[in-house]
């Protein structure tokens, strides 16, 4: 049946920017409330059955969880889920309910140990190196020449924590602290080296998730993962690198979507480029506490052309016999992306053109352009959860001259 494309072929949510603490009127409960201890088992634990279910091997924890009380809104209590010796000893912990630490116990992930070296996981790829720039903090610098497609880095997280709003700042802060306290001093200090907004000490574990932490969904639940290396992106509006997470593998990886020069900065976009330029620079602002001075956001013409890309979007799903769309059009649109720098978000204009060359009786263009549409799907969806992968892959398989746009415009 016919499709009306709009979104792109993303399932995960971009860069995280939930509002964890309240600094402004929350910050005396803040200081009151951290001076209670939780109690922290030592490990390993005195009471085993705290934390060796008898009979389960899906147990690969190396701690005694800690876990909060049953919180109403999950109806379930949360636990700190550590293990030191994960992807050769670099360590994971995992704030989340005892159920879907199950699930992540019974990923890829955590089966099967070989997967992270037979992936080049966690392992240098010498395609980049941090460095201090102006005005932006630390950031990544491509360390040779790189090309569309290549690999920059491919993480799993230190941390991750199930997306809750019962606890309270205070309360959340101490599990958290334990939680990345448990991990190898390695990457426990690579996560307290990261970049905060706040600078409140007291905070100090939220704050750094804040700055840092990208969404990850793992069997319907919402966590936040912090990824210590690949912390290091900066944002640009036009970002020469897109990135993807992995959910069986816990990975994050970054591609590189346009030819990048040696000591050129590496990036990624934390907020849709899509978007009009005063809603990328609030939602930076609100979110990263930065002004984005990137060459989308000072130039005058980037709305205008946004709006250009609109219309034509509107015109390309319309199939009605009155259609100015044509696959002009639909190039002309492809230029717009490739001129605005959004090499890393072309599913959606590759699709419009794979459907306007079918809508014309060009079956060799239409392909060409849904094989297009594909490869930029599986740049951003590495399961194939889209629903663009599968148009796509439906219109390759069955035959262009199947699909329900074939010489629909003729
Ligand atoms: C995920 S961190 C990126 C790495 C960070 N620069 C560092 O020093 O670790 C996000 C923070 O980097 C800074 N940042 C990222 N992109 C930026 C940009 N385009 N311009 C200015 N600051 C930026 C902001 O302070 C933001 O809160």
């Amino acid at each position: 049946s016919q499709v009306l494309l709009s979104q792109q072929c993303w399932h995960e949510r971009i860069l995280q920017s939930v509002n964890l603490f309240t600094f402004a009127d929350g910050y005396t409960q803040v200081v009151e409330r951290l001076d209670g201890p939780i109690t922290i088992p030592e490990s390993p634990s005195t009471h085993p059955s705290l934390y060796q279910p008898d009979t389960n091997d899906d147990f690969p924890w190396t701690h005694p969880p800690i876990c909060t009380p049953r919180l109403p809104s999950i109806n379930s209590k949360l636990c700190i889920y550590t293990n030191t010796s994960f992807s050769n000893n670099r360590g994971i912990s995992i704030f989340t309910t005892p159920s879907l630490a199950l699930s992540f116990a019974n990923l890829p992930a955590f089966k099967d140990p070989t997967v992270f070296t037979s992936n080049s996981i966690n392992t240098p790829s010498n395609t980049w190196q941090t460095s201090h720039l102006p005005n932006r903090g630390i950031g990544m610098l491509a360390s040779r020449p790189l090309v569309f497609k290549d690999r920059v880095t491919a993480y799993t997280p230190a941390f991750l924590a199930f997306l809750e709003t019962d606890l309270g700042t205070a309360e959340r802060e101490k599990y958290w602290r334990a939680a990345v306290q448990r991990l190898p001093k390695k990457t426990r200090e690579m996560y307290e080296g990261l970049a905060t907004l706040y600078g409140v000490e007291s905070v100090k574990y939220q704050d750094v998730v804040k700055a840092n932490a990208f969404q990850v969904e793992v069997r319907g639940g919402n966590h936040l993962a912090l990824f210590p290396e690949t912390s290091r992106f900066n944002h640009d509006c036009a970002p020469n690198a897109q990135y993807i997470i992995d959910p069986d593998l816990l990975t994050h990886f970054v591609h590189v979507t346009r030819p990048i020069k040696e000591g050129e900065e590496i990036t990624i976009a934390y907020t849709s480029p899509l978007d009009t330029t005063s809603h990328r620079q609030s939602h930076l602002q609100n979110a990263f506490h930065f002004k984005c001075s990137c060459a989308r956001c000072t130039s005058s013409s980037t709305d205008t052309t946004l709006a250009t890309v609109a219309s034509y979007q509107t015109s390309l799903n319309d199939w009605s016999p009155t259609s100015t769309a044509s696959p002009a059009m639909a190039e002309h649109l492809l230029d717009l992306y490739r001129q605005e720098g959004l090499e890393g978000f072309m599913d959606v204009p590759y699709g419009f053109a794979a459907l306007a060359y079918s809508g014309v009786g060009d079956e060799a263009m239409a392909r060409k352009f849904a094989e297009k549409a594909r490869e930029a799907c599986l740049l951003k969806d590495a399961r194939g959860v889209s629903q663009g992968l599968a148009i796509w892959e439906g219109m390759l398989e069955e035959g262009v001259e199947k699909h329900w746009s074939w010489r629909r415009r003729v």
